[in-house]
């Protein structure tokens, strides 16, 4: 292997990546974490550039420490895009901050310690700060709850592999004074740099992977919210509702579709005003959200119309949330944006039973009970008997 062949094979790889990364800056309406990513090449670059410089010609002591504070610049880069894209806060979480903040402390005062003594110093340190940075990176994306799953496993992989060379080479250079003749370190220096080089492009590659899936994954989520309210929408939501069905259906388990829709609704946005309208719909909204459990179905159905399916409920159990959710309206709805709206809601309930051969079908038997209810003077709940649902 020749070492000044790797090097600029290294800086052309690296070249090209970043030219690509800028590119897509340029095409994704600027967006910031294609601009990290491609100046964290581009610093790779430089500091490879230097070094072979360095190789080449002799340059003064500082340009070491350069050469080194632009190498560990890189993966500090990446690892902010990486926060830009998935909105994590730039420090990530007050513990990993702290570290980062004293390792890179540690790193710049041993830099400017050791650059000009021993050139495998710098590297020794540089390549463990390296290492620090790839460990933090998997933890942060570890941490992300909406996933991209595959793009985050892949950049976890790679960086995983990275962290562990970066180790290896902390080992090779630690180790070499102890072992001295026993160890090719130059030739072990040169293997960790090839693999080095394969997975900087790779996770190169990975970055746009995860940048795509993750705006895709956006805009489906936007697809499938209701606008006003945040809520699922009326596809989404019978999408899901479907999908509790049938796995209740299968497990032999208990759900119940509840149907809420708001009283005279209609009087409400004529009195007070469609804001005053709206931001009714919102507060039921959070409401539910609030007094549901997450993995409640929740979503608005209709204009002042939503509906929920609770998983795993006893008949008894429901009627109880459904007295809960009426007296809720009623209280935080009794004035909404400074107007004495009294908000009431009307609700039906159906726990699915035998009859029910389809989501749609319970949906039927749920809206037959709020047809009901609101028969029977609105603010309340009706419920539809059925022989399974009355057991629990
Ligand atoms: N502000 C606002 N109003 C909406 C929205 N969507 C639907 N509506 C209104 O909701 C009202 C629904 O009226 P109706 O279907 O007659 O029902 P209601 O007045 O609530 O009467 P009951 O359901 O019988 O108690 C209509 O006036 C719609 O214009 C919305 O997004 N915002």
């Amino acid at each position: 292997m020749h070492l000044p062949t790797l090097l600029v094979t290294s800086v052309m790889i690296n070249l090209l990546i970043g030219g690509m990364l800028w590119a897509m800056y340029h095409l994704r309406h600027r967006e910031r974490c294609f601009l990290y990513w491609a100046v964290a090449c581009l610093t790779f670059v430089a500091g490879t550039a230097i070094a072979v410089a360095e190789r080449l010609t002799d340059l003064p002591v500082g340009t070491t420490f350069v050469t080194h504070l632009l190498l560990g610049l890189s993966p500090m880069l990446l690892l902010a895009g990486i926060h830009l894209l998935m909105d994590l806060p730039p420090a990530g979480t007050r513990g990993s901050a702290r570290i980062l903040y004293v390792a890179s402390v540690i790193y710049l005062l041993g830099l400017a310690a050791g650059a000009g003594f021993d050139p495998h110093v710098p590297r020794f340190l540089t390549a463990l700060y390296s290492a620090l940075l790839f460990s933090l990176a998997i933890y942060r994306l570890g941490a992300i709850e909406r996933k991209p799953r595959l793009p985050l496993a892949i950049l976890q992989t790679l960086f995983a592999i990275h962290g562990t060379l970066m180790m290896a080479q902390v080992l090779v250079i630690g180790l070499a004074p102890v072992l001295g003749g026993q160890l090719d370190v130059e030739t072990l220096l040169k293997l960790i740099l090839v693999n080095h080089l394969l997975l900087v492009s790779a996770t190169a590659m990975a970055l746009p992977l995860l940048a795509f899936t993750r705006a895709e994954q956006i805009l489906v989520a936007l697809a499938e919210q209701d606008g006003l309210t945040q809520l699922l929408n009326r596809r989404a939501f019978y999408r899901e509702g479907e999908l509790a069905f049938n796995k209740a259906r299968k497990a032999g388990n208990l759900i119940t579709v509840l149907m809420i829709d708001l009283d005279h609704f209609k009087q409400i946005n004529d009195r007070w005003g469609h804001a005053v309208g709206d931001e009714s719909l919102r507060t039921v909204a959070d409401l539910l959200t609030a007094e549901l459990r997450d993995d409640d179905v929740i979503g608005r159905v209709g204009g002042e119309e939503f509906a929920a399916v609770l998983r795993n409920n006893s008949r008894e159990a429901v009627e109880a949330v459904a007295a809960r959710l009426l007296q809720r309206i009623a209280e935080t709805g009794r004035e909404i944006n400074n107007v004495p709206v009294h908000l009431s809601a009307s609700i039906g309930g159906a726990t699915l039973g035998p009859e029910h051969g389809r989501f749609q079908d319970v949906l039927a038997s749920a809206d037959r009970a709020l047809y009901r209810a609101k028969q029977n003077g609105r603010n309340r709940a009706e419920f539809v008997a059925s022989p399974m649902g009355a057991r629990a």
